[in-house]
Formats: structure tokens, C-alpha cells, sequence
């Protein structure tokens, strides 16, 4: 059983080949007075319906996945307050065919959530070559530049409803792709401390390596956000999840923590176009690895890449460089700055980073769909030499 403060989900997987999709509500109507008063911006609430829960409350998707299972997240935000879940959405998806089986609320929730994107999603674009030219910015601001997107493999549910028995056999066959890297990209698997499923790891790495890599910004964390654990993202941690990384950490996959894979390309310094051409490369090696043991990956030709949620789809792309701004940070407009062109702005150490404020921000692009790959990374360059522009005119102004 899952639990945190007052809330609890007694909803348990009988077998390690369950997948978890519980039919939680019965009506409409034991949610809908909370959900139909929860304040503040909440997509679920504005776009679901009495006739749209009625149309799919007892379906499930050929993988067995429900629609109470992708609107629970919102659904305690709405009865457990902002706190519960900063998450603007209040939908995930179980597996990628919720997205086509529950369209009547996946797609105006995609199209909300993404600002009336451009459909269909354009092709992909890797081509570092149309990058912007990096010396707009200067050099001396940027601590670290890193891009980051996600994949989901056909054929298993999502991480907030993929069974045990699944997860360990994604992680096999990633494992097992990812091997085939060579050249700059070869590597090796770690899988998180305790973790049993991985036979030439069977413990897993021990625990000060992976607090080391947490530290160092290169691996993800145990799931403790409450809106995470509303989708369950903690079930039978630390098992099968994990992180592969090149010699020199600078191309790194995860492993079954909030989707199947997050590719990642991230070093010291602001050089975007190595970063970048490292990430196309990593990105493709990634893909016909996994597509030469026999596995798809789930990609609509209407939304681009589905992955667990529906903020991350299109291109799963999230192109940031932590940069050293304490003055513009610190202006009262810094939020609505950042907004206005299209940047989003985070804490040293991620999304769900305290209040100790060192002036050190994570500044990306906010846009995943309807836009290529090129296209936002391009937006955020433009944003950050934007951003440092600011600074100095404020450093200019204090002295
Ligand atoms: N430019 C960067 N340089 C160094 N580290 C970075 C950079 N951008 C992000 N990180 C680090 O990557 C880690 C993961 O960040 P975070 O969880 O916020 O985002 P994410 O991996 O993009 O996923 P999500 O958006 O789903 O949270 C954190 O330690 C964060 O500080």
C-alpha cells in the first residue's frame, strides 16, 4: 500500500505480471463537486465531462490499462489541494493507446497543455548544422548545457501502469541494445542501489555511487513528489530501474524511472552544438538498437512521441543551460520574463528544487510539440543569450 500524510492508495499488484489499473471511482459523481472546485489551473477539470466518463469508465486498452487509471493524479489534486500536485494537467497516460482510446478527453487535453500546438507534429530534425550560432552567448554565465528527451517501446505499458515482470524485461532489452553502443557512446549499465534484476549487477551499485550521481545532476531520484505517487510512479523501487552512462557521463540513458527511457547529452560549458550532436547521435543509436531486437518505439503521427505524460509529447525535448543570474533571478518579473519568450526557469538541482537560492538557474525551452527539435533548442539559446543580456545591464546598473 502507497501512502503519504493522510492519503493512501491500498491498491496493491497480486502478481508481479499485474499491470496496475484500478477502477477507482464508480461515478462521475464521486469526484466531480471536488474536481468542479479545485482551484487554480487544472486541465482534467476543464475539459472532462459526466458524458465522457460515462463513455469510457469500463473500457481498458488491449494492454488492460483504464481510464480511472491516467485522471487519478488530477483527481487528488482536486481533492488534496495545490500541495498535492503542481502538475497543471492532472492526466498521465498508462499506456500509449489511452491517447487514441480515450480521445474525446487525450486530445483537447494534449492541445491545452501544449497552447495549440502546429498538427501534426512536424518530423524530426537533428541537424545541428541549423543550430543558431552559440557565440550569442556568453560563455562566462553557463555552468553546464545538457538536452534531454524521452522514449517510450512499444508493447509495455507506461511506468505509472507497467507490471514488475514488464519492467524487468524492458529493462533486458534496453540493456541489452544499449551494449551495442561503440565509439563515444559505449558504456555501461548501473542499476539503482538494492535493485535485484539486472544478473550482472545483482544488487545493484552501492548506495554512495548513486547518491554521488544524484548529486552530480546525472541520475534521477526515488519518486517522493505526492503527485507521483497518485500514478503510482513508486511501485517496486528500486527494481529495474537504472542509468547508463559513456566514460565521461556526458551521454547518459535512464531506465524505467518516469518513462521507458530518457536519452540524455549534457557537459561542462555552454557548447550546445556538441551537446546536441551528441544527442542526435545518441538519440539514433538508441532508437536502431532497440528496433534491431524487434521493438518499436511509440511515436503518433499526430502528437510525435508518446511518453508517460502528456506535457512531455511531440518531441520530448528539453534543451537547458544552467546559467549564473542572481540579479535577474531576483527581479519580481523573472517568472513572466522567462514566460513571455518561451523559457522555463528551474532550481540548481530540478524540477522539484527547494527554496535555497544560489542565483544558479536551469533555463530551458517550454515548448515539446508542434515545433521540431532544432526549432527549441533554438529558442532557448536565443532565450539564454536574452537572459544574459539582462543580467549585465543589471550588473551595469548596480555598480
Ligand atoms: N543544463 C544543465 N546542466 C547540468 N545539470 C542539469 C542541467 N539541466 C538540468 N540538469 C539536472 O538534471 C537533473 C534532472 O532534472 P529535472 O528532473 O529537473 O528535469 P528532467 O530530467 O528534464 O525531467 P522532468 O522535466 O521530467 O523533471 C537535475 O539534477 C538537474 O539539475
Amino acid at each position: 500500500m502507497a501512502s503519504h500524510g493522510d492519503w493512501k492508495d491500498e491498491t496493491i499488484c497480486q502478481s508481479s505480471g499485474e499491470i496496475h489499473a484500478p477502477r477507482y471511482f464508480k461515478e462521475f459523481e464521486d469526484f466531480a463537486e471536488a474536481l468542479g472546485k479545485a482551484p487554480g489551473e487544472l486541465i482534467l477539470r476543464d475539459v472532462l465531462t459526466k458524458e465522457m466518463y460515462d463513455r469510457y469508465k469500463d473500457e481498458k486498452t488491449a494492454l488492460g490499462v483504464t481510464f480511472d487509471k491516467c485522471i487519478k493524479g488530477g483527481i487528488d489534486k482536486a481533492r488534496l489541494g495545490e500541495k498535492w500536485n503542481v502538475g497543471k494537467v492532472g492526466v498521465l497516460f498508462g499506456d500509449a493507446e489511452c491517447v487514441t482510446k480515450y480521445p474525446d478527453l487525450m486530445h483537447p487535453v494534449i492541445v491545452a497543455r501544449h497552447g495549440n500546438p502546429h498538427l501534426p507534429h512536424p518530423p524530426p530534425n537533428l541537424e545541428g548544422s541549423q543550430l543558431m550560432d552559440q557565440s550569442i552567448i556568453d560563455e562566462k554565465y553557463v555552468i553546464s548545457t545538457r538536452v534531454r528527451t524521452g522514449r517510450s517501446i512499444s508493447g509495455f505499458p507506461l511506468p505509472p501502469s507497467i507490471s514488475a515482470d514488464q519492467r524487468k524485461e524492458l529493462e533486458g532489452i534496453v540493456t541489452g541494445a544499449l551494449q551495442t553502443l561503440t565509439g563515444e557512446m559505449s558504456g555501461d549499465y548501473y542499476p539503482l542501489a538494492g535493485s535485484t534484476t539486472y544478473a550482472a549487477k545483482p544488487i545493484g551499485i552501492d548506495k554512495e555511487t548513486e547518491e554521488r550521481l544524484i548529486k552530480d545532476h546525472f541520475l534521477f531520484q526515488e519518486p517522493d513528489e505526492p503527485m507521483l505517487l497518485s500514478w503510482r510512479m513508486e511501485r517496486d523501487w528500486p527494481h529495474a530501474r537504472g542509468i547508463y552512462h559513456n566514460n565521461d557521463k556526458t551521454a547518459l540513458v535512464w531506465v524505467n524511472e518516469e518513462d521507458h527511457l530518457r536519452i540524455i547529452s549534457m557537459q561542462q560549458g555552454h557548447d550546445i552544438r556538441a551537446v546536441f550532436d551528441r544527442f542526435a547521435a545518441l538519440v539514433r543509436a538508441v532508437e536502431t538498437a532497440c528496433k534491431s531486437v524487434g521493438r518499436e518505439l511509440e511515436i503518433s503521427p499526430m502528437y510525435g512521441n508518446i511518453l508517460s505524460c502528456p506535457s512531455n509529447c511531440g518531441t520530448g525535448l528539453r534543451a537547458s543551460m544552467m546559467i549564473k543570474i542572481p540579479l535577474a533571478s531576483a527581479q519580481p518579473n523573472f517568472k513572466q520574463w522567462c514566460a513571455d519568450r518561451k523559457l522555463q526557469a528551474r532550481g540548481s538541482s530540478g524540477f522539484a528544487s527547494g527554496a535555497k537560492d544560489d542565483g544558479i538557474r536551469d533555463v530551458s525551452n517550454v515548448d515539446r510539440m508542434g515545433k521540431d527539435e532544432v526549432t527549441l533548442v533554438n529558442e532557448m539559446i536565443k532565450g539564454v543569450a536574452d537572459l544574459i543580456a539582462w543580467e549585465k545591464q543589471l550588473e551595469a546598473a548596480a555598480k
